[in-house]
């Protein structure tokens, strides 16, 4: 059963911070094992924020739920998709995130959480990336997350290097 929710994809295997190793406890019920106080990923608070936030997510269609929790100075603020019937026009969890930073007057991302429950850990889309980096520096950690605790860490330059940036001739 565990192995199961091993991270899949190559890169994530491969992170400096992946704490896919970190021992934790087999599922008694369901797919996902239950998180225990001595597995808590590192960023509990993120962690913990976007998982709570992932619940009031709006995704009839898709019914694929994400939250997301963005550290700045002045405090954790966070986001869940929002989909529409116009398809496009829907949100991801990090964009909602970065709207309720700005809006709370801040615009220095100091660390990323993105929490899905998938059978592998759920990265920002191309789009997110790009909204990420115009407020997160290349140092930044993105840390992606799932129900049994397993977390992989990505620096903002690792997740989109060569970032588009808008200079004017
Ligand atoms: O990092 C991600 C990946 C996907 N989604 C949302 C978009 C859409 O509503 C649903 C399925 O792609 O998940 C996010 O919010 N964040
Ligand atoms: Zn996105």
């Amino acid at each position: 059963m565990t192995e199961s929710l091993q991270p899949r994809s190559a890169p994530f295997s491969q992170l400096q911070y992946c704490n896919a190793d970190r021992p934790r406890r087999r599922s008694s019920s369901g797919l996902f094992a239950r998180l225990g106080k001595d597995q808590l990923p590192v960023t509990d608070d993120l962690y913990h924020m976007a998982r709570a936030v992932r619940e009031n997510a709006h995704a009839p269609y898709s019914k694929f739920k994400v939250g997301a929790a963005i550290r700045s100075r002045n405090g954790i603020h966070v986001g869940c998709n929002v989909e529409n019937a116009a398809l496009p026009d829907g949100i991801c969890a990090e964009g909602g995130a970065i709207t309720s930073m700005v809006a709370a007057g801040d615009k220095e991302i100091l660390e990323v959480l993105v929490y899905a429950e998938s059978d592998s850990l759920v990265a920002p889309c191309g789009g997110c990336r790009q909204k990420l980096s115009e407020f997160a520096g290349p140092d930044v950690k993105v840390t992606m997350a799932g129900p049994d605790g397993i977390t992989a860490t990505m620096k903002m330059d690792e997740l989109l290097p060569a970032a588009f940036l808008f200079k004017p001739a």
